[in-house]
């Protein structure tokens, strides 16, 4: 056992001495970019680790190398000789995907848990194909048959809340909203029952891959990884036992594997596992094999549980340290900004290209660093405040990144959005909140819940003081009951929060037309707006019931 230990350790320290020295070669290569490489083999990981784990995030190590190199600058971090750059700029050319000069940079370990053939893994015309075929049941139109599970499940966890001291983001990384995001990603994913046995599989094999996902490339057993890819076998297992069901007609389900299955369903044949995508003759080539349908699920799964949970509960916090926000519920796109909940977007060049005068190597690994251009205050002014009303004008282009640009930008956007819509709906029209501790020292961490399962040390602290809060019920109905009260449809709940699809779902003309014909309907839905919205008085620590003013409308979503 020793000697095995041994032989990987000394395996490990030839690969990473290996790593090191074609990264020292590349950074000959493109020497007139500033930065350093920090130690022989470990590079500038540790301040990097460090700084990704500090309260400010990973704009401490950003800022204190902006500060030094410039806006473009090399590092080596985490094993890659990696340029970072920032700027609207250089998003542009890094995002919009023209010309095929970036594609997209996944670990390996990622890559291997999520298969070769999901969105994350593929790049150029298969990945735009993949785009196509699998995006449609993520529309907002599709996602509206969604909605009750969304609601109900929402009104339960809350319940759960009440009488109670909630340590949000605790909860949020452990119980209850993870599971509130992931039960219903893999509700509208599959149909998976939000309790029973199945579900506990589920979570159970769904959290290995997870710790998984980022970890050392060891494919050998203990290891995260090798525990990982079993997970991801048995995933894949349950997921082929579901296709089988669907496919022989025992089981039909409203949801997005049956509306694939219908639309890929092969001319006289079942999709071929091992047909990597193009099998089946020309006919079929636009057809999802099921590899590709298994990998896409966890795919979707992996890229939209974590995220919402940290959109959700940064939204928490920036509602409860903003009163005035309540008053004005229009809060996404600004969490989205001062959170940035993927703080960099990760890119490998494909090709030899230049950006701000440095000539960038095919093969370099480039991070776009978004936080700073969340916080460039030559676009919004006052970066570091929390204020909804920026995203009342017209925005700059690449200055907002929330969900990314360009062909990679986040097909779960509208279920992301959705989801925190209904629960932050409930939240804020059934409950109120206390906040229990001053948080003004802390400043949105750039740690994000992914890595963050069981938080330690100081970080947990001043997390845990951050979202420190007592939930109790609200009388908001007085004189009608639950059921009543609750939103029915998308539309009323949409139309309830005042939500401007025009501008949540830009890309989308069915729901702007919906839109305006509800703004005509306005007034006659069963779900009324004042009624719902109204009561309330926010101060720091404390809310009352109080009549919304008439000139502050409430607003969900921007
Ligand atoms: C608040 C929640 C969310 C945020 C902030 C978010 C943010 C983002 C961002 C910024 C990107 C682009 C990354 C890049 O360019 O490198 C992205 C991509 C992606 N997102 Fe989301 N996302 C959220 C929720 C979701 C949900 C619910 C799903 C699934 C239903 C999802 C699935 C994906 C996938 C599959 C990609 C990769 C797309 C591709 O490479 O073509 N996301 N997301």
């Amino acid at each position: 056992m020793a000697v095995f230990g041994a032989a990987v350790l000394v395996a490990l320290a030839v690969t990473c001495g290996l790593i090191w020295s074609r990264s020292r070669r590349l950074s000959k290569e493109m020497r007139d970019i500033p930065g350093t490489m920090g130690w022989p083999v470990v590079g500038e990981t540790f301040s990097f680790i460090s700084g990704f784990s500090s309260p400010a995030g990973i704009l401490s190590f950003m800022r204190d190398r902006q500060k030094r190199f410039g806006k473009v600058f090399k590092t080596y971090v985490l094993g890659r000789m990696t340029v970072f750059m920032t700027g609207r700029e250089a998003a542009k050319i890094l995002l919009s995907g023209k010309d095929g000069v970036v594609s997209l940079n996944l670990f390996y370990t990622g890559k291997q848990v999520l298969g070769p053939t999901s969105l994350l893994t593929t790049n150029g015309d298969e990945h735009k194909k993949l785009r196509r075929l699998i995006g449609e049941p993520l529309s907002i139109d599709a996602l509206k048959k969604h909605f009750d599970f969304i609601n109900d499940l929402a009104v339960q966890t809350l319940d759960t809340w009440l009488d109670r001291r909630v340590l949000v983001l605790e909860e949020a990384s452990s119980v209850i909203i993870k599971l509130f995001t992931l039960k219903v990603i893999a509700n509208m994913l599959i149909s998976l029952e939000p309790e029973g046995e199945e579900q506990e599989k589920f979570r159970a094999n769904f959290k290995i891959i997870s710790s998984s996902f980022a970890s050392l490339p060891l494919k050998i057993p203990g290891t995260a990884f090798h525990r990982g890819l079993k997970a991801r076998n048995r995933m894949y297992a349950m997921l082929d036992s579901v296709i089988a069901r669907r496919r022989d007609g025992g089981e039909v389900r409203n949801d997005f594997l049956q509306t694939l299955l219908r639309k890929h369903a092969k001319d006289g044949a079942a999709a071929d596992e091992d047909d990597g995508g193009g099998g089946g003759g020309d006919r079929d080539a636009d057809k999802l094999t099921d590899a590709q349908l298994k990998d896409n699920i966890l795919t979707l799964l992996v890229a939209g549980h974590d995220t919402t949970t940290a959109g959700l509960t940064w939204l928490i916090k920036f509602l409860g340290e903003n009163p005035e926000a309540l008053q004005k519920l229009r809060v996404m796109n600004e969490t989205l900004r001062r959170a940035t909940i993927l703080p960099w977007f990760s890119r490998k060049a494909a090709q030899d290209f230049s950006i701000d005068g440095y000539e960038i190597k095919k093969g370099t690994s480039v991070n776009l660093d978004v936080v700073s251009i969340h916080h460039d205050p030559s676009v919004f002014a006052d970066p570091y405040k929390f204020d909804p009303n920026r995203f009342d004008g017209t925005l700059k282009p690449y200055s907002f990144l929330g969900f990314g640009s360009g062909p990679r930008m986040c097909p779960g956007m509208s279920l992301a959005r959705l989801e925190i819509c209904v629960f932050i709906h409930h939240l804020v029209c059934r409950y109120s909140w206390t906040p229990l501790e001053d948080d003004d020292s802390v400043q949105p961490t750039l740690v994000r819940m992914l890595r963050n399962n069981t938080p330690a040390g100081s970080q947990e602290i001043k997390q845990q003081q951050l979202l420190r809060g007592k939930v109790t019920r609200n009388s908001y109905f007085s004189g009608k009951s639950d059921k009543e009260q609750q939103p029915r449809s998308i539309a009323q709940i949409f139309r309830s929060l005042k939500h401007d699809h025009s501008r949540a779902v830009t890309r989308n003309g069915t729901i702007q037309e919906a839109t305006q014909q509800q703004q005509l309907r306005k007034g006659q839905g069963q779900w009324n707006n004042n009624q719902v919205a109204k009561p309330i008085r926010v101060t720091k620590k404390h809310y009352t019931r109080q009549q919304w003013p008439s000139h502050a409308k409430p607003h969900m979503i921007d």
